[in-house]
């Protein structure tokens, strides 16, 4: 009988081996099934207009497990180019899929305010294949290690795009250098610190003290601090909201509360530090990042002088301050609060023209939802709102159709919403179309338009909150692969949240 067993145990072991490699192959197959609408992965993105690094082509981009393997012009193409699986989106423009280094999904402990999963659909659904996740608005903040643990664990199975994460840079641990770097250890793409209370009680505000420590120790890691500059130089300042000479309705009454010297008195401040950041200074290697800008005059060119004299610095603005005014603002409509605020159309036009100058780096979301509560619609005071324009799945097409009187290009789309914010984020392959990197790709339609209203599918959580409902656009999203996935096709989204959390190494 043992005998036996002994010859029959290589057979055995051979049948179980079968079984094994079986096994896995149908759960790989089918949870491959899930992340993807298409069923294969090995094909080919046929289009007139890909948007790459060396311009617009005309041609095809062949996609081999998550990657891109090559890229094929349409003059170059011959019978050697074999071809299968091909989904030829015509006219249609092949964009990299946009990076958002700046949102807030709120996940955990505010999810609803937003959330993992209604924020990453949405992303998705506009394009964006990879989100940076900010460490304030979520509870706790994510301001060590432990915290961005949370972050991973509410973010595992229920991220649509990938999503990494930037971790605080709070008075607690800006001098404890070990906490600082047990969460750039762990992770964390780099630091994000505020220059005024932030509104959120566990992330109180940062000064030059705290920055320059910050500062100190990414320069080791070669990661960015990213500031929201504003300072607040009068916070006592009587607005006459009290005694009824203004009113909390009215935008010019918030305007006045965070006026552009704030910005610039912030911003003052930075470029004394990111002389730090010059080859051969102490903090060589750490990198500055001012978030949202607004004020396009002294503030501006305070940032125009640090970066010609060698600074490592850049600057982002986000699509509000480039499609609306405050003259257009109208009372009680608190969906435009956000700070700093939006201003004048002078000031946009100049933003405009800085943006095309090349003076500001890129673009970001600042998605910062809340819940319709918060955002006080029904009272409309904005000295109470919160401040915060929700946004995350519109940002393409309002770029696009706020950019044409500009004679905006799709290769600087591509590098406003790509290319550059890929750098900031420290990702290598991802950010243009070029072979080896991850496919990460958003088809759209420059030229259908689309009325945001109640009949379009919205997947952030409160649409009602957002300042573009009701507004006309261009430019609407067909498709959007991730890592070779097709997540999104025409209103539907891939079955399962395969996004993947990225974290730096
Ligand atoms: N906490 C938070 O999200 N604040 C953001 N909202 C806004 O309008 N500007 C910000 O910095
Ligand atoms: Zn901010
Ligand atoms: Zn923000």
């Amino acid at each position: 009988m043992e005998a036996l067993l002994l010859r029959l145990l290589p057979l055995l072991t051979l049948l179980l081996s079968f079984l094994v490699f079986f096994y896995f192959q149908d759960s790989s197959t089918l949870n491959q099934k899930q992340c993807s609408l298409l069923p294969y992965q090995h094909y080919w993105i046929a289009s007139k207009r890909i948007v790459t690094p060396q311009g617009v082509i005309s041609g095809l981009v062949e996609v081999k497990e998550g990657k891109i393997a090559s890229i094929v012009k349409e003059e170059d193409k011959d019978e050697k180019t074999k071809l299968e699986n091909v989904i030829d989106y015509g006219e249609a423009v092949v964009m990299p899929g946009l990076i958002d280094v700046h949102a807030h999904l709120d996940d955990p402990g505010r999810s609803e305010w937003e959330g993992f999963p209604s924020g990453t659909k949405a992303a998705a659904a506009g394009g964006i294949t990879t989100l940076v996740d900010m460490p304030l608005n979520s509870f706790p903040s994510t301001v060590s290690r432990e915290t961005l643990e949370l972050k991973l664990k509410a973010a595992e199975s229920r991220i649509y795009v990938d999503v990494g994460f930037w971790g605080g840079l709070v008075p607690e641990n800006a001098f404890n250098k070990s906490a600082l770097e047990d969460l750039l250890n762990a992770g964390a793409l780099g630091l994000k610190s505020f220059m005024c209370p932030s509104g959120i009680n566990d992330f109180p505000m940062t000064n030059s003290s705290h920055i320059k420590e910050g500062l100190s120790v990414l320069a080791k890691y070669r990661r960015p601090l990213l500031v929201h500059a504003e300072k607040q130089l009068d916070p006592e300042a009587n607005l006459g909201v009290e005694d009824g000479s203004n009113d909390a309705r009215s935008y010019s009454t918030y305007l006045m509360t965070r006026p552009p010297s704030w910005e610039e008195a912030a911003i003052k401040d930075l470029v004394t530090l990111t002389k730090d950041t010059r080859i051969g200074a102490p903090a060589e290697g750490a990198h500055l990042h001012i978030v949202h800008l607004s004020d396009s005059s002294s503030s501006l060119d305070l940032i125009k002088e640090a970066k010609s004299g060698g600074d490592s610095l850049t600057v982002e603005t986000c699509p509000h301050y480039l499609a609306f005014s405050a003259e257009e603002i109208r009372d009680g409509d608190t969906r435009f609060k956000c700070s700093p605020p939006i201003r004048d159309a002078v000031n946009k036009e100049k933003l405009w023209n800085a943006l095309l100058e090349g003076d500001l780096d890129m673009l970001s979301s600042d998605h910062s939802p809340t819940t319709p509560e918060l955002k006080r619609l029904d009272d409309g005071d904005f000295l109470k709102a919160w401040g915060g324009i929700s946004c995350l799945q519109f940002v393409l097409p309002v770029t696009w159709s706020y950019g044409q009187k500009y004679g905006v290009t799709l290769e600087q789309i591509a590098l406003w919403w790509s290319e550059r914010p890929a750098k900031l984020a420290g990702q290598k392959l991802k950010g243009a179309i070029a072979i080896g990197n991850y496919a990460d790709i958003v088809v759209w339609n420059p030229d259908v338009d689309f009325d945001l209203d109640d009949d379009y599918p919205i997947y952030i959580k409160h649409p009602g909150n957002s300042a573009y409902m009701g507004t006309k656009l261009s430019g609407k999203v067909s498709a959007t692969f991730l890592r070779g996935n097709l997540v999104f096709k025409e209103g539907n989204h891939a079955p399962a949240a395969c996004g993947v959390p990225i974290l730096a190494k």
